[in-house]
């Protein structure tokens, strides 16, 4: 079994990455980043199967977002693009929770995101996927259904930073500590979801997670 394998456990960072699919920004009416969004998560936003995930308080309108995930098996800082991949473990299928009202009221205002991305179960993960069984994570499938219908279903190799890169960029600023939890941004087709709604969502047919929406 691999050290890995409970990431989830290590209680390390999670950081994530917006607006890294075309297809998702324009759908928000968000412009194409210059440089990757990044925002983090606290390891207490972590949920796994069969606990639920919770609505925020006082929320209107929670929204999924299917994401791949990278975990990181190496620490380094400042790690270039042509060595990022030797800091990854494995890969895990993750949903960024987004309370998009909340998100939005903040934008509007250019204040942090946190309270919108950042409360607990924001952050539902599958089982670690060693490395070996994503030979590359620029060509992977990323789906969602709620409650049986399709939502999201979009391709790693639409977005506009590839792990590589995100993995370099990102490392300038946070050192990347082993057990630390990237996530790469949406494809389109994030909705809303609500109480007794179950998501079912998944990386290529590999591994996939349900959660019942509390
Ligand atoms: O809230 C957003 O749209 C940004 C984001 O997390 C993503 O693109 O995955
Ligand atoms: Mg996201």
């Amino acid at each position: 079994m691999s050290k890995y394998s409970r990431f989830w456990e290590f209680g390390r960072k999670i950081i994530c990455v917006g607006r890294n699919f075309r297809a998702h920004a324009k759908e928000l009416g968000n412009e194409v980043p210059d440089d990757p969004i990044i925002f983090l998560k606290p390891s207490t936003a972590y949920v796994r199967e069969p606990n639920k995930i919770r609505l925020p308080p006082n929320t209107n309108e929670l929204h999924h977002e299917v994401e791949l995930g990278l975990v990181i098996g190496k620490n380094g800082s400042n790690i270039t693009e042509e060595n990022a991949m030797e800091h990854v473990a494995g890969y895990c299928v993750a949903l960024d929770m987004t309370d998009r009202d909340k998100q939005t009221a903040l934008k509007k205002k250019g204040l942090p995101w946190s309270l919108a991305k950042s409360f607990d179960t924001s952050c539902p993960v599958g089982d670690f996927l060693p490395k070996e069984m994503i030979r590359n994570p620029e060509d992977v499938r990323l789906w969602l259904k709620v409650n049986d219908v399709m939502k999201q279903d979009g391709q790693t190799d639409c977005m506009i930073f590839s792990p590589s890169k995100l993995i370099s960029f990102v490392s300038g600023y946070f050192t990347l500590e082993e057990g630390d939890l990237i996530l790469t941004g949406t494809p389109s087709g994030v909705g809303p979801v609500s109480a007794g709604d179950r998501i079912e969502a998944g990386v290529n047919e590999l591994s996939s997670i349900k959660f019942l929406i509390e």
